[in-house]
């Protein structure tokens, strides 16, 4: 049978910055997204039953919560092979940790699918499917680091150097609902005008979180020791920024061991569609 391994790259939110709360109570936002080059690991293998199998790391996440099942589902519909899918789910992000490890997983499942299923589908209609599944899926259909504004659905593709990452998981989960509808969460940073810098720019969220988590504030005092550093996403994951990855491999092993952490690059093209391209080559 058909077997197609991806990797759902990881994601930092360089800054992220709150603008307003819409009617619906989502928050206009600005945020400069870049994928990494390591993240979870999806196996898609087309099967006989017509069934959506999920087997490996799936501790805690019940089946038809998992995103992986919730985006399988949404491409029901557009399928013109009628076959099943059993995803093997390797785990190597965070949960809830503001690195899209969900988010990642549905995004890197709907361009699978896609192509396994020959829905025929463009990266546009994909995307538009995955925001129904999340706010982050969008940037991680399209693959490229953006500045995303919206509730992160508008994407411009944003050319960043390409930097070496020590990323932190602290340990503590963090609720994004929790974060969005804090009265103390900061929503009115004005939106940003060309020309800026990143000294311009915060993590809007971080003074709160820090308040509310003690060990994100712990984790930041301790990387800004040693390089640029700055929350992700709503948290909890924190990361320092390296032009080596020498010197970002040398603060890791200083890192406490009550902590995870891991050193990654960061990626113009997400490793996925460099993956499925090659793939696809192979196939033909
Ligand atoms: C905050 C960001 C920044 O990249 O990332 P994470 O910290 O989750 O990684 C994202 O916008 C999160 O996207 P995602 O993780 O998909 O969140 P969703 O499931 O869409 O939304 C979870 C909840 O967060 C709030 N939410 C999310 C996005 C947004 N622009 N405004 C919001 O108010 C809403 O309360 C929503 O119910
Ligand atoms: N395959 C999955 N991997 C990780 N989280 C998942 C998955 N499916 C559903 N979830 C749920 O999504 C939440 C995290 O979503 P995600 O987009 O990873 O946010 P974050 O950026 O905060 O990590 C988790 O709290 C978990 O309950």
């Amino acid at each position: 049978m058909t077997k197609l391994t991806l990797t759902a790259p990881a994601k930092l939110n360089l800054f992220l910055h709150i603008n307003n709360r819409r009617a619906d109570g989502y928050h206009e936002l600005e945020s400069l997204f870049t994928m990494l080059d390591f993240g979870d690991e999806l196996s898609f293998e087309l099967i006989e039953e017509d069934d959506i199998q999920i087997v490996g790391d799936v501790a805690g996440i019940n089946h038809e919560d998992n995103l992986i099942y919730k985006a399988a589902k949404a491409l029901l519909p557009h399928r013109t092979v009628k076959k099943g899918v059993n995803v093997h789910l390797t785990k190597h992000l965070p949960m809830g940790g503001g690195v899209g490890g969900g988010s990642s997983d549905a995004a890197t499942t709907l361009l699978a699918l896609n192509t396994l299923w020959e829905c025929g589908l463009t990266l546009q209609a994909l995307a538009k499917i995955g925001l129904q599944l999340g706010a982050d899926v969008p940037v991680f259909i399209h693959g490229k680091t953006a500045l995303a504004q919206g509730v992160g659905e508008v994407l411009t593709p944003f050319d960043y150097p390409e930097k070496w990452y020590l990323v932190v998981a602290p340990g503590v989960h963090v609720s994004t609902v929790k974060v969005f509808t804090d009265p103390d969460l900061p929503r009115s940073t004005a939106k940003l005008k060309t020309p800026w810098q990143m000294a311009d720019t915060r993590n809007d969220c971080e003074e709160l979180v820090k308040k509310l988590y003690p060990e994100v504030e712990k984790t930041l005092t301790w990387l800004l020791k040693y390089a640029p550093s700055r929350m992700t996403g709503t948290g909890s994951c924190c990361f320092a920024v390296f032009d080596d990855e020498q010197t970002a491999l040398r603060v890791l092993q200083q890192m406490p061991s009550s902590w995870q952490g891991f050193v990654a690059k960061s990626a113009s093209e997400s490793i996925t569609h460099k993956q499925l391209a090659t793939w696809l080559n192979k196939e033909k």
